[in-house]
């Protein structure tokens, strides 16, 4: 919680609550405190891969991640109340147009950068790949993966949305207070939770921000 509401007060809009680890009742007295958290601060939580948790907890200020062999959107969709945002990870510009074909309010891609957060199966995708995704995308983009302070700059210049990071707001200075997880970029394609973001510059991103255990 310490982090997450570094995060906040950091101006990230949006929190990810990604727990590998535990079961689902476990995790709900911790979503309930993060989405309290980002309901006083008028930011959004996502859980990933849990649609029930996401309902259970929701729907206000509450929304859902999917990955390419989670539920796919149409049956997290009857899971989710009406209006709750939904995203979806791509690993290809390909699967970019196909989960907005499904009906994502959101596309994810990546990995930017080598991380250890999560096994890498394949090479970083880095801002040249970012760019094709780009290209894909008609709903806001969101880039994840190895994502720094120091190596944000082309990701948001490839055409990034949104910024989520991990290991750089979890392993930052607990001193530095000023932490954000979401940058947003053009106003002009928001239509999901990611329109509450509000402009931030990503220089000022002094960590990222991802609530959970890491794999
Ligand atoms: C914003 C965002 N993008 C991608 C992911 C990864 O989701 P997924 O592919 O389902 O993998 P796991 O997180 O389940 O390991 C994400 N969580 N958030
Ligand atoms: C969950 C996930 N999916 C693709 S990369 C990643 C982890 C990103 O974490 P970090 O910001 O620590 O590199």
């Amino acid at each position: 919680m310490e982090i997450a509401r570094a995060a906040i007060n950091g101006g990230a809009r949006m929190l990810q609550l990604r727990d590998k680890l535990r079961d689902k009742g476990e995790q709900l007295p911790l979503a309930t405190v993060l989405r309290d958290l980002c309901a006083a601060n008028d930011a959004l939580l996502i859980i990933n891969d849990h649609a029930d948790l996401a309902a259970a907890i929701g729907p206000d200020h509450v929304g859902l991640h999917v990955g390419q062999t989670d539920l796919p959107v149409a049956e997290a969709r009857k899971i989710l109340a009406p209006g709750q945002v939904l995203g979806r990870s791509n690993r290809d510009p390909d699967l970019i147009i196909e989960s907005q074909q499904m009906g994502a309010d959101h596309v994810a891609f990546g990995a930017m950068y080598t991380t250890t957060t999560k096994p890498m199966i394949r090479n970083p995708q880095g801002p040249e790949r970012l760019k094709q995704a780009r290209a894909a995308a008609q709903v806001p983009l969101v880039a994840i993966g190895g994502i720094t302070a120091a190596n944000v700059g082309p990701v948001v210049e490839a055409g990034a949305d949104a910024i989520c990071v991990t290991a750089a707001v979890g392993s930052a200075p607990r001193s530095r207070s000023r932490r954000r997880c979401a940058y947003r970029r053009d106003s002009s394609r928001r239509r999901t939770g990611l329109g509450r973001i509000p402009d931030a510059n990503p220089l000022q991103l002094k960590a990222g921000g991802h609530v959970g255990r890491r794999r």
